[in-house]
């Protein structure tokens, strides 16, 4: 689903460069269930944007469903993002203009043909799959942040992706929603979608079926938690 080869990533500021990821080799199945783990700093997020084609690669090619996504232009890589993956960004992102039922509606306008009748039934249902649905004509200024990041899930949901990336989407959560959004995760991955999922949770990050622990800037380690994945 998902390969990596000789991926690098610099930043450059006043203070110099800074390699933010150096020389990444990686492959990702269908279907896997990945976790994200490092310390702060270590470039994760970097990796996600990388993946989700929001930020660019310095060197090296990133290949997602067979596409080589490092190599298209803007126009092609947003329309791809839009219909091939789901983001839960760390700050949400939700708009503070529509509602939380609206915010979910978003995504189905921009990229698949559903009546608005169908859209706005299926955002509802996941909306009661994250357990909101109750807060569904809410504004995102009105309801908590563990409320804001359920509603970024169900949006994230909404295209029916093949491929979700999720920024620390339990971050906010008490430990009853946090476990259950993993569960809706696992559940989304049995059924064949690729999940990359950041994490600071020592709890789920063993619980996936592989970590991925970034450490300044490589992955340094590996570990598989279920055999059935392979080897990279
Ligand atoms: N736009 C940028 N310009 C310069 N440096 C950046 C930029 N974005 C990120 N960095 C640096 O790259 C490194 C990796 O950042 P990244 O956000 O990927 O870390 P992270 O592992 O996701 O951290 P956290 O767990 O705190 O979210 C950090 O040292 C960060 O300061």
């Amino acid at each position: 689903m998902i390969q990596l080869q000789n991926l690098s990533k610099v930043y450059s500021n006043d203070a110099g460069q800074f390699w933010a990821l150096k020389d990444v080799n990686l492959s990702i199945h269908k279907g896997e269930f990945v976790a994200v783990i490092g310390k702060s700093g270590s470039g994760k997020s970097t990796l996600l944007h990388l993946l989700a084609g929001i930020d660019s690669p310095t060197n090296g090619s990133i290949t997602v469903g067979g596409k080589k996504i490092s190599s298209f232009p803007q126009n092609l890589i947003t329309k791809w993002r839009c219909r091939e993956t789901g983001i839960v960004f760390q700050s949400f992102f939700l708009l503070q203009t529509l509602t939380l039922l609206e915010n979910v509606m978003l995504p189905m306008e921009f990229s698949r043909f559903l009546t608005r009748r169908k859209r706005k039934e299926r955002a509802l249902s996941l909306l009661k799959d994250v357990d909101l649905l109750h807060k569904a004509n809410h504004f995102p200024d009105s309801v908590s942040g563990g409320e804001q990041q359920r509603c970024a899930i169900a949006r994230a949901l909404a295209n029916d992706a093949p491929l979700i990336l999720a920024d620390e989407p339990t971050g906010n959560l008490d430990s009853e929603n946090a476990e259950h959004i993993f569960s809706l995760f696992k559940n989304l991955a049995a059924q064949g979608k690729t999940i990359v999922m950041v994490t600071h949770d020592t709890d789920f990050s063993q619980r996936v079926d592989r970590s991925l622990l970034v450490k300044d800037g490589q992955i340094s380690d590996i570990y598989f938690t279920n055999e059935k994945v392979g080897q990279i």
